[in-house]
């Protein structure tokens, strides 16, 4: 008896990490659908995977910091229950002190980091849930842990995803559903041009490609990991960072202010 393939579905596929994504759960076998603005770069790589793989690539154009670019993603990830991947890739960053950009601008960046990553996690969850398997890979960043001048916007937006993945991996542990992070640092793609900082007047050795990346990645994923961080090496600074986290949570239920804020 034959089966049809399960459905691996990427936003940001146009380029960068996303379009590495798609090429890797090509290869692994999975039919792909592919979202993004830019639509003839989805036809054009829909077009390659399809050649090169003999799998079957659907595009959905689609602007994920607009209402019905949101919703047009959502009713796919509702409606096809061959889906059993949701890379939540797509996102944007605008490096430059906050006051430097429009309400308008910030919001668009919210939009996209935050609320369509949200919104397309609860349209997956829900079913992959019903089911009991299925697998969202929520793109986040190293500034998920940090926050310089001129990434208020960006690094808050990526902090909300590492926070919203951990407590979903709450919500489904136990089960055969998998969320996983995927905190990338300097990666060699377009969004650099967007950001306004010029990948140029970055440190080269720092500069990691995005095959290097998602490979590294998908091994984090295979390995089980909830949270994987490709280019950190020493692997003793997140252990110990986690356990400060969790030793700063559980030391904080006590109810009364610590002495140092009690007046004399
Ligand atoms: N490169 C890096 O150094 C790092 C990247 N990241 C994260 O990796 C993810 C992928 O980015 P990366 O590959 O680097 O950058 P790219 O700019 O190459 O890719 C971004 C992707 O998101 C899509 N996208 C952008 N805006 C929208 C929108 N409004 N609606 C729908 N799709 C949109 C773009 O397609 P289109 O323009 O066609 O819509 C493109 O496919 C992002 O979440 C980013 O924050 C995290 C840490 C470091
Ligand atoms: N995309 C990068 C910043 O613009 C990052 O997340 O480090």
């Amino acid at each position: 008896m034959s089966t049809s393939p399960s459905v691996a579905v990427i936003t940001g596929a146009s380029s960068g990490i996303g379009a590495v994504y798609a090429e890797r759960f090509a290869a692994r076998g999975y039919d792909l659908l592919l979202v993004a603005r830019r639509e003839d770069r989805l036809r054009e790589l829909a077009s390659k995977l399809e050649a090169l793989h003999g799998i079957s690539v659907q595009t959905l154009p689609a602007d994920l910091a607009d209402e019905s670019g949101i919703q047009a993603v959502e009713e796919a990830l509702r409606s096809n229950e061959r889906i059993e991947i949701l890379v939540n890739n797509a996102g944007t960053a605008h490096i430059a002190p906050f006051t430097a950009g429009s309400a308008e601008l910030h919001q668009a960046d919210i939009m996209l980091n935050i609320t369509a990553l949200t919104r397309l996690s609860l349209a997956a969850l829900a079913r992959f849930q019903a089911q009991d398997s299925g697998t969202i890979i929520n793109v986040a960043s190293v500034v998920s842990l940090h926050a310089r001048a001129g990434s208020a916007v960006y690094s808050g937006t990526k902090g909300y995803v590492l926070n919203f993945t951990r407590a979903l991996q709450e919500e489904v542990a136990g089960s055969n559903v998998r969320v996983q992070a995927m905190l990338p640092a300097i990666t060699a793609t377009e969004i650099w041009d967007v950001s306004g900082v010029s990948m140029e007047d970055l440190p080269p050795a720092a500069i990691m490609t995005g095959e290097n990346l998602v490979d590294a990645a998908l091994v984090g994923l295979d390995k089980g990991e909830a949270v994987t961080i490709p280019a950190l090496h020493d692997l003793t600074l997140w252990e110990t960072y986690e356990k400060a986290r969790l030793a700063i949570f559980e030391s904080c239920l006590t109810g009364v202010p610590a002495p140092r804020y009690q007046e004399k």
